[in-house]
C-alpha cells in the first residue's frame, strides 16, 4: 500500500493512503452572506481508510455536521477537494454509495418500519417491485434487530427502535459509507449503549465504512478506530487519536486500564479544543 504525506505550510502533516475511502485535502467552508461571511471549517485534511470506523468529536458549533455535509456532497467546500471512492460526494450520492443517520430519525409516520426501511431504496430504484422492496426492507430490519417490529407505526416505536429503522433505511441503499450525525444523541444512556454494540455488529457484518459524529468520549473510544478531534473558531482538525484496542469490543471494553488511558487523553484533547483559534 502507497502512503503520500502532504505537508501543508505551517500545519501538521497528513498521510493519505491509497486505499482510502474518503480523502479530504485542505477543505474549508465560508458561509453567510458578503457582510457577514463566516469561516467554518478551515484546512481539513481527512483520509478514512475503506471499512474503518471514524468519529468526529469537538465543541457544539465547531463544524461536524458541516464537515460530515461536505464529505455527502450537501455542502461544497469554498476550497479544497474531497473524493468519495475516487468520485466527488456529489457523484457518490448519486451512485448510492452514501447512506446517511442523522439525530432524529425522520421516519414517515403513516408507514410501517418495513415500509420506511425501503423508502429511500423505492425512490432511488424507481424499477423495484413492492414486494422487492418489502423483502430489501425486512432484511435490514433483520440486520438491526428489528425484524420482528416489520409492521409496527413510529409511533409505536422507541426513540432506540426509530434510530434502528433509520439505520435500516441508510443500509438498504447498500452504500459503502454511512455518514452518522450523533445517530444516538437524543437516547437514554443504557439504550445509547447497546445501539452503539448493535452498530459495531453492523459495522463488522458489512465491512461499511463509518464516519460518526458524536460529543460522547467514551462512545468515541467504544466504536471508533480512530478519532478525529475538531477545534472551534474557526472549524478545523486540532489533534487525531488511533484507538487501539482489538474488535470485537464489547460493553467491557470500558473497564481495561487502556480504555480508561484513552480517555483521559481524549478528555485532554477536547478540552484543549475549545480554545478558539489555538495551536493546531
Ligand atoms: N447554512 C449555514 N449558514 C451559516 N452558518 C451556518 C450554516 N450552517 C451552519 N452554520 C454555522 O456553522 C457553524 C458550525 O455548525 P455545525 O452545525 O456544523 O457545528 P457542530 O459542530 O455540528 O455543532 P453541534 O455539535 O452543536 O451539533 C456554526 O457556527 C453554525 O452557526
Amino acid at each position: 500500500m502507497q502512503v503520500e504525506t502532504i505537508r501543508p505550510a505551517g500545519g501538521r502533516p497528513t498521510h493519505i493512503r491509497h486505499d482510502d475511502l474518503i480523502s479530504a485535502k485542505g477543505v474549508s467552508v465560508v458561509m453567510g452572506t458578503d457582510r457577514n461571511r463566516q469561516l467554518i471549517l478551515r484546512d481539513i485534511d481527512l483520509a478514512v481508510p475503506q471499512g474503518s470506523f471514524v468519529s468526529l468529536i469537538g465543541p457544539s458549533g465547531c463544524g461536524k455536521s458541516t464537515l460530515l455535509k461536505v464529505l455527502a456532497g450537501l455542502v461544497n467546500p469554498s476550497s479544497g477537494s474531497v473524493s468519495v471512492a475516487g468520485v466527488s460526494p456529489g457523484e457518490a450520492a448519486r451512485k448510492r454509495m452514501i447512506g446517511l443517520v442523522f439525530q432524529d430519525a425522520n421516519l414517515l409516520p403513516w408507514k410501517n418500519a418495513v415500509d420506511n426501511a425501503s423508502m429511500l431504496l423505492g425512490i432511488a430504484d424507481k424499477s423495484m417491485s413492492r414486494s422487492a422492496l418489502r423483502a430489501r426492507g425486512q432484511e435490514m430490519l433483520d440486520l438491526v434487530g428489528l425484524g420482528d417490529a416489520a409492521h409496527k407505526r413510529p409511533n409505536e416505536l422507541s426513540g432506540g427502535m426509530r434510530q434502528r429503522v433509520a439505520i435500516a433505511r441508510a443500509l438498504a441503499l447498500d452504500p459503502a459509507v454511512l455518514l452518522m450525525d450523533e445517530p444516538f444523541g437524543a437516547l437514554d444512556a443504557i439504550t445509547r449503549d447497546s445501539m452503539g454494540q448493535s452498530l459495531l455488529e453492523i459495522w463488522q457484518r458489512t465491512g461499511k465504512t463509518i464516519v460518526f459524529v458524536t460529543h460522547s468520549i467514551d462512545e468515541a473510544i467504544q466504536l471508533s478506530r480512530q478519532v478525529h478531534v475538531l477545534g472551534i473558531k474557526p472549524g478545523r482538525i486540532t489533534q487525531s487519536l488511533d484507538i487501539p484496542l482489538p474488535y470485537p469490543r464489547d460493553a467491557s471494553v470500558t473497564e481495561v486500564p487502556e480504555f480508561v488511558r484513552l480517555v483521559l487523553q481524549l478528555r485532554t484533547m477536547l478540552r484543549s479544543s475549545h480554545q478558539p483559534g489555538g495551536a493546531t
